[in-house]
Formats: C-alpha cells, sequence, structure tokens
C-alpha cells in the first residue's frame, strides 16, 4: 500500500442547489481535501453542513458548480463508467422494492455488479445470515441499514462511500460494522465515512474533518483536532476547604478554572503536570479530592466548541445537541 497514493483528490469543490443568487443554495462553498489509499476520512458537521452534498458529488451522483473531484484518478460524473464498478456506496437512504426478500434483493444487485461476492458471504459480512427470506418490508431498520452496506462491499470496492453508516443500529450492531469497516480498511479498502456518531468517528478515523456552512473549518488526525482543546480535571474539595486554596492555578498549568455546586473544574493543555501538582499538593495537606476524575478532551466536545457552544452543552452526545449549539462561529478558521 503506497499511503501517499490519493484516491479521492478534493479541490475547491462548490455545489449550488438552484440559480444563482438569492434564490439558490450554495451548499458546498469551496471544500478542498485528499484520501490517501488505505486510508479513512471521516466528515463531519452539524446537519446542513454539507455532508451529504459533497458525498454525493464524489459518488457522482451530480456535476458541481465549481471545483474539481477525482476518484481513483478520474471524474466520477464524467467518467462514470471508470469509476463505478471500483466502488461502493451506502447512501443514506437505500431505496429497495418492499415485496423482495433479503436473497432476491442482493442477488438483484448481484446482476448488476462485477465479479460480486457470493449472496451468502455478502450477508455473513453484516450478521443478516438466517434473514434472507424475510421480505424487505418486514426488516427493522437497523437491519436495512446492514442490507444497504451488504449491498455497497458486493462488488469488493476499492473505495466505500458510507453516508451515515450506523444510523438506526443497536449498540451491537454498531459496535459489529466498527469491526466490518477496520477489516476491510485493513484490507486496503479506502473509506470515505459520513457520520454523526463522534465517537465512532474517532475510533475509526485516520483523519477528520468538519463542516460547518458549507466549508470545512477544521481537519487532522481525531488526536490532532482533538488536541487543539484542554483537558479537564474535575473534583470536589473537602468541608472547610475551597477554591482558594489551592496552589496559584497558572503555576499549575490550569489555563481556565471553575466551581459550580461545589464541584471543581480545572482546564490543561498539560494534563500530567496539572496532575501531579495537584496531587502532591493534596497529599501535602493530607487531604482528598472527593471525586477525582481527569482526562483529555474528547472529539465531541472539540466538536462542540467548533459549532460554537461550550463543551458541556453536549455532553453525553453528539449529533441532535451539536445541532442546536451550531448558532455561533467556528474558533478556528481553515
Ligand atoms: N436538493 C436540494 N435543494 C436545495 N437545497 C438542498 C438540497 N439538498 C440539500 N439542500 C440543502 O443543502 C444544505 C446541506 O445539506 P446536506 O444534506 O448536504 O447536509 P448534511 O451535512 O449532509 O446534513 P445531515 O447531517 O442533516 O444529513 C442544507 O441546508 C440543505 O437544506
Amino acid at each position: 500500500m503506497d499511503i501517499g497514493d490519493s484516491v479521492i483528490e478534493v479541490s475547491e469543490l462548490r455545489r449550488r442547489y438552484g440559480p444563482e443568487g438569492d434564490k439558490g443554495f450554495e451548499a458546498v462553498r469551496g471544500v478542498s481535501f485528499t484520501v490517501a489509499r488505505g486510508e479513512l476520512f471521516a466528515l463531519l458537521g452539524t446537519n446542513g453542513a454539507g455532508k451529504t452534498s459533497t458525498v454525493e458529488l464524489l459518488e457522482g451522483l451530480a456535476r458541481p458548480s465549481g471545483g474539481r473531484v477525482r476518484v481513483l484518478g478520474h471524474d466520477p460524473f464524467e467518467e462514470r463508467s471508470a469509476v463505478r464498478p471500483r466502488v461502493g456506496v451506502m447512501l443514506q437512504e437505500g431505496g429497495f422494492p418492499s415485496d423482495l426478500t433479503v436473497t432476491e434483493t442482493v442477488r438483484m444487485w448481484a446482476g448488476c455488479t462485477t465479479g460480486a461476492r457470493p449472496v451468502g458471504e455478502a450477508l455473513g459480512l453484516v450478521g443478516l445470515v438466517g434473514r434472507g427470506d424475510v421480505r424487505i418490508k418486514q426488516l427493522s431498520g437497523g437491519e436495512r441499514r446492514r442490507l444497504d452496506l451488504a449491498l455497497a462491499l458486493l462488488g469488493r470496492p476499492e473505495v466505500l462511500f458510507l453516508d451515515e453508516p450506523t444510523t438506526g443500529l443497536d449498540p451491537e450492531a454498531r459496535h459489529t460494522t466498527w469491526e466490518l469497516v477496520r477489516r476491510l480498511r485493513e484490507e486496503g479498502t479506502t473509506v470515505l465515512l459520513t457520520t454523526h456518531y463522534l465517537e465512532e468517528a474517532e475510533a475509526l478515523a485516520d483523519r477528520v474533518a468538519i463542516m460547518r456552512e458549507g466549508r470545512i473549518v477544521t481537519s487532522g488526525a481525531p488526536g490532532e483536532v482533538i488536541g487543539a482543546y484542554p483537558a479537564r480535571i474535575r473534583f470536589a474539595m473537602p468541608v472547610g476547604w475551597f477554591v482558594g486554596d489551592l496552589p496559584p492555578l497558572a503555576e499549575l498549568g490550569v489555563v481556565r478554572h471553575e466551581e459550580t455546586g461545589g464541584r471543581i473544574e480545572l482546564q490543561t493543555r498539560e494534563l500530567q503536570r496539572t496532575l501531579t501538582g495537584l496531587l502532591v499538593w493534596a497529599r501535602e495537606q493530607g487531604i482528598e479530592l472527593e471525586g477525582l476524575d481527569a482526562r483529555t478532551a474528547s472529539l465531541e466536545e472539540a466538536f462542540l466548541a467548533i459549532a460554537g457552544a461550550g463543551p458541556d452543552a453536549g455532553a453525553g452526545m453528539s449529533a441532535g445537541a451539536a445541532t442546536a449549539a451550531a448558532g455561533a462561529g467556528a474558533r478556528r478558521g481553515e
């Protein structure tokens, strides 16, 4: 695998719906990125940020209104026949005839796919063995999603586009899908993923790009994106002790602190130094810091900060909370 070999190249990409001017809407506003062979690249963003509009251009489903896209060296819209057989696509909404069974659907799809996997193998990949005789209309939402994925994998694609592949899956099915995506990536498949589950991007992606209002506002390895945001230490002081009793916070490397309902939160870019200083001080004083909890920022916190809200606004979840938070400006420019 030559990691320098770009499989997807996107440069100054634009997509406008409708006419120029106020009557139209530009959903993608000059997006650029590359994805190397064997890499897993995740496109993140709030609802309406332009992820699907971008991915559809990469899939060759529409012609860009500006900029350039290359997939496997070809223009996916103009040279569809060169690109399509080498690419697997899982759209947000798969549309199947609802009276067909699962096996009939896979067979029908296989008939249009060169070098298709056997039906049993495709169903085995996504855990649908034993559901072959079930009609599409009787499948659960999660099972349909898994069937979508099986169809995207049918032709053993070199490049896989996964648009929100685990939406509607229960936690177990989501983790099984992650394992499958990891395995495909290890086998050399290049994957472009959009997701609202930030832990999914953190678990799977080599690189992420966060979109907002049609632009990429931050990109990099998850660790790089997260690294731009401070770690946090939380604890409560014992009765009779106050935040003012702590050693000078700046000397501990604390960049921000808050006290809410007796719980103290320190933010730091040097977690080890701050934590060591704090613990040494507590031992010297002979006190215990109650409920002590120290951790680095998560991709979710970085995402929420980029979307314009405080990290706490999204504690526990990504998509819905992040959407609600997406009012103010991004902190980091492209
Ligand atoms: N066919 C269309 N005509 C006009 N506007 C559209 C059309 N399709 C999408 N849009 C608008 O383009 C913007 C980007 O939509 P897009 O579906 O690409 O966002 P997204 O990031 O994929 O969102 P989500 O996370 O909700 O799927 C939205 O404001 C949407 O309303």
